[in-house]
């Protein structure tokens, strides 16, 4: 199970959150509580390990900033919240590797991400990092063989149940792991990650539902693109 820690606004809950198991972390450049500079996250991001997945998360902004900023920064990757254009995804996708956010705001939206070959798709509730859950159910529209990590209102209570019932690639968790808004708190985050990890032997046939996890391709080679559904 994938596991990104989202909203990291300072090097202690970086570095908490990789020793603790995360695969990813998130910088929001985005207006928020948790909005962090780029001089915060190079300082941050030197001190993290190579092997843990870095994305910037961005808000409506130009393609040309979010190349800048991930290249400057040396992120692994994007994560694109806003109406983009194939395009302009093509545009950010020769640059950087990034994942696809979906905002979830019909089923007919979700299916639009079928014209988009995507490293992944984040499946997160209209609201970003507001803590809000989204209704489950709308991920059926979300195409077979698309790496679905899931976001929205997770917390080390419910998260075990989403990886349960939706079966993902896997899952992204901002607020439900904070003391306030941008600090973690340490056993909410041990938690979350422990009970995400604890869903990874659960047995699909026992589910009424597909297994997204077999869906996804092993194919790393897949050229990576970030795009948001919605808006
Ligand atoms: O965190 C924010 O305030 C934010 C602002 C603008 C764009 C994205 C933002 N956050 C993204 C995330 O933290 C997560 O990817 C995701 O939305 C999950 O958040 P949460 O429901 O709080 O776990």
């Amino acid at each position: 199970m994938f596991v990104k820690i989202c909203g990291i606004t300072n090097a202690q809950d970086a570095l908490l959150s990789v020793a603790l198991g995360a695969d990813a972390l998130g910088f929001v450049f985005a207006s928020s509580p948790r909005q962090v500079t780029v001089d915060q996250v190079r300082s941050i991001h030197s001190q993290i390990p190579s092997s843990v997945m870095t994305f910037g998360v961005f808000l409506g902004e130009r393609p040309e900033k979010i190349v800048e900023i991930t290249h400057t920064l040396g992120l692994s990757g994007a994560q694109i919240h806003g109406n983009y254009l194939p395009e302009q995804i093509d545009h950010i996708s020769e640059r950087v590797m990034y994942t696809v956010r979906a905002i979830v705001a019909g089923r007919e939206r979700l299916e639009r991400v079928k014209s988009f070959s995507a490293w992944a798709i984040l499946v997160d509730s209209p609201s970003p990092g507001s803590g809000q859950v989204f209704d489950w159910s709308l991920v059926e529209a979300v195409p077979e063989r698309t790496k679905m990590i899931v976001a929205g209102g997770l917390t080390p209570e419910n998260v075990k149940e989403a990886v349960s019932v939706l079966r993902p690639f896997g899952v992204d968790v901002s607020s439900g792991v904070e003391l306030e808004p941008g600090k973690k708190d340490p056993m909410k985050l041990r938690k979350f990650i422990a009970q995400a990890r604890s869903s990874d032997d659960i047995d699909s046939d026992d589910l009424d539902v597909r297994s997204r996890k077999d869906a996804v391709s092993d194919d790393e080679d897949v050229v990576p693109y970030n795009w948001e559904i919605g808006r």
